[in-house]
């Protein structure tokens, strides 16, 4: 059996193959606050990686999830999904990061091996999505203990831990001159906004596009289209307060569907782009918005890229005829960034000024604060909030 240790931070041999008790945000059931434990973290078994997480984003697909909406969704868990930290110890068989590495969690693993990897068509990566799906470790078995319980894992990060455990296809190494307050953001919004723009939509210049919803994943494709030098960039959002928000990180325009008079957002959004949209994104979750994005599209071409997630029952809908006459309705997962090949780029990006990150932050918390990170999210105001992991 491992001993048991506590620690207070700080990643040193000292606890390599030894169980690590440490602090961690634990949702026991859907729809109630997270509560603050200790919890026991397994060493890492083989092409296993243990991570001591610095810091973590809080993003909506953790509300998602703790409210209960999500299918997969099923407790006790240690949530989180955007989270920086530094290599604590390895399993058997790592080769691909070492202790004392900087690194991102992958919630989209890359394992460059299985079917999806090798197609060149996706960043979906099928080596352990059965079992990331049902919050085990890819043998079946948890790495976390609270009160003589098995915890479950969460998209295979669990980043609401001070230490977690990871596969070795689920984390990718950075640079340590980045600071990692701010690349765990690159662990999921920005990348997933950014990515659908560059990498999935592949956005051409001139071209004009809608994004709905101006959270960090909104923003983050406006980031991507203005990169990918689009002449028209339209954001819509029914809270007023986002026009400023969309125009600074380069939107061109701004439309509140609520404010319409005697028109509709896609009536609206066709008569702005002489037929409609090149791209548009739906990034609210909404499926009444994915069909408004979808058809806001132009004839012939126009490409709508769903990223929100929709809860457990929802369906989208159209009208065939609107995909008989040459609209494409497609989606991404992580922006459909291939995250051990590409991140530390982006990473790179960021720390050369070509890629925002520091501009997305508007709140940060300590763990033992976690649930007004939850609070804050649903305000209008808040577009992503930091959370420290470790005591000051
Ligand atoms: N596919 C993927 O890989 C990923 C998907 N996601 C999903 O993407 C979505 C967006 O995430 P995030 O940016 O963090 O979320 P936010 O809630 O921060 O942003 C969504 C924005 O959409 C606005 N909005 C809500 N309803 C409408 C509507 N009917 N019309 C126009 N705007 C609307 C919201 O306004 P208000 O503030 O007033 O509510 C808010 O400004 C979520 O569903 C999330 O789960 C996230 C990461 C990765
Ligand atoms: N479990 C959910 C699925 C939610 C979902 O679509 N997740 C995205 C990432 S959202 C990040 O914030 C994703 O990666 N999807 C691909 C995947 O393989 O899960 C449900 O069943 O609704
Ligand atoms: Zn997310
Ligand atoms: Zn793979």
């Amino acid at each position: 059996m491992d001993s048991m240790i506590s620690t207070t931070g700080g990643h040193t041999s000292s606890t390599e193959g030894k169980t690590i008790t440490c602090k961690a945000a634990v949702a026991w059931e859907a729809g109630k606050q997270l509560t603050l434990e200790d919890i026991e973290v397994a060493p890492p078994k083989a092409h296993e990686v243990r991570i001591e997480i610095y810091y973590t984003g809080v993003c909506h697909t953790d509300a998602y999830t703790l409210s209960g909406k999500d299918p997969e969704g099923a407790f006790p868990i240690v949530l989180g999904h955007e989270g920086a930290g530094i290599v604590e110890s390895v399993g058997e068989g790592v080769t691909s990061v070492k202790p004392g590495d900087y690194v991102v969690a992958l919630y989209t693993p890359e394992c460059k091996e299985c079917k999806f990897c090798k197609s060149g068509k996706t960043n979906l990566c099928g080596k352990i999505r059965a079992t990331q799906g049902r919050g085990v470790m890819p043998d079946g078995t948890s790495r976390f203990k609270c009160r003589g319980k098995d915890l479950l894992h969460f998209m295979g990060t669990s980043t609401f831990s001070q230490y977690t455990v990871v596969a070795d296809i689920s984390v990718v190494a950075i640079t340590k001159d980045a600071p990692m307050d701010r690349t765990c953001l690159l662990g999921c919004g920005i990348t997933t906004g950014y990515g659908a723009a560059v990498e999935t939509a592949k956005v051409e210049e001139g071209s004009t596009v809608a994004v709905f919803g101006a959270g960090c994943v909104g923003l983050s494709v406006v980031q991507g289209a203005v990169q990918r030098k689009a002449g028209k960039i339209i954001v819509v959002d029914l809270n007023p307060s986002k026009k400023e928000w969309a125009e600074k990180f380069g939107a061109t325009d701004f439309v509140n569907p609520g404010e319409l008079k005697n028109q509709s957002i896609v009536e609206k959004l066709i008569e702005m782009t002489d037929g409609g949209c090149d791209y548009t994104f739906d990034c609210t979750g909404n499926v009444g918005v994915m069909r408004a994005a979808l058809e806001a599209c132009h004839k012939g071409w126009g490409q709508s890229i769903v990223i929100g997630v929709a809860a457990a029952g929802q369906e989208i809908s159209t009208r065939p005829f609107q995909l008989v006459t040459g609209r494409v309705w497609k989606g991404c997962a992580f922006g459909g960034i291939k995250g051990r090949t590409q991140l530390p780029d982006l990473v790179d990006d960021y720390m050369k000024g070509k890629l925002k990150v520091d501009e997305f932050i508007t709140h940060r918390k300590h763990l033992q604060d976690i649930n007004q990170a939850f609070d804050v999210m649903k305000q209008g105001d808040c577009i992503r909030c930091v959370v420290t992991m470790r005591d000051a």
